[in-house]
């Protein structure tokens, strides 16, 4: 059993985001709990992508408010929203090009990060970067390769690395092992579980794959149409679903 702290690392209520007239998604509310996987589920369109963009600060909600450790992260300065991003925040995309610099070497790609919150010793940056090259399985020896030199898991693994290096409380993941062949993504999800667990991570994940959401998460959010239309803990969720579209959702992915 999860230690789960008695205050929510992030508090969400009343989320809303339009696009025009159309919904991004409506009137969202949970709690995140410190050392807690929430996913995301739901169909292409069902707001997913919109919801965690404001989450995470790269979209402006039009309604709510979304507390991180009890700071208002809607109404606090870009400046401010930036530091989060570098310290407590870290941000998966399912994309590896979009979260690595594609002409800097693998060890640069780590060390940045480390660089960005203040370290300075060449040395003691390196030897960071040949130990989270390890946690992720990327021999030392590639350390001065460029990502477009890895396989598309390796740079993966290589932008998880980048991400968690400066050791951040909160991750968003964004589809974390989309777009990868099957036995890439069970030993990423492998991988993604241990470090999850060792580092206390708290993290929001986003995935229409409902076996990496089975694997990773204590508890889900099932959306469709932009709103939530039922939450629960993974396994009850996925077990026994009660709204018809969950339903639906579930029985798709056992027929396969
Ligand atoms: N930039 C945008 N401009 C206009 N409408 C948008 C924009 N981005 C998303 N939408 C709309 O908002 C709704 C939610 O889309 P969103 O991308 O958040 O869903 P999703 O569940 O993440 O889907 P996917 O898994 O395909 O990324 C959809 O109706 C979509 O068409």
């Amino acid at each position: 059993m999860k230690d789960l702290g008695n205050t929510a690392l992030l508090q969400v209520a009343g989320l809303s985001k339009y696009y025009g007239t159309r919904i991004g998604c409506e009137a969202v509310s949970f709690d995140l709990w410190p050392g807690e996987v929430l996913g995301i589920v739901g169909e292409s369109g069902s707001g997913k992508s919109t919801l965690l963009s404001c989450l995470a600060g790269h979209l402006t909600p039009d309604q709510g408010r979304v507390l991180y450790n009890g700071r208002d992260t809607v109404t606090m300065s870009e400046a401010e929203r930036r530091v989060l991003g570098r310290t407590d925040w870290a941000f998966v995309h399912q994309n590896a090009r979009d979260g690595l610099r594609m002409g800097v070497s693998a060890g640069g790609n780590v060390g940045e990060r480390l660089m960005a919150v203040g370290a300075r010793n060449y040395g003691a940056i390196r030897g960071s970067a040949i130990d989270w090259l390890g946690r992720v399985e990327i021999d030392a020896d590639r350390i001065d390769d460029r990502p477009r030199q890895f396989s598309g898991g390796m740079q993966q693994r290589l932008q998880i690395a980048r991400n968690l290096v400066t050791g951040p409380r909160l991750v968003f993941m964004d589809e974390p092992t989309g777009g990868l062949d099957v036995s890439v993504q069970a030993r990423l999800l492998d991988l993604l579980r241990g470090l999850v667990r060792d580092m206390g991570l708290s993290v929001i994940l986003v995935t229409h794959d409902l076996a990496v959401a089975r694997l990773l998460a204590d508890r889900l959010m099932v959306m469709q149409a932009g709103r939530v239309i039922e939450q629960g803990l993974t396994d009850q969720v996925l077990d026994d679903p009660q709204a018809p579209y969950t339903q639906l959702l579930v029985s798709s992915v056992l027929q396969v």
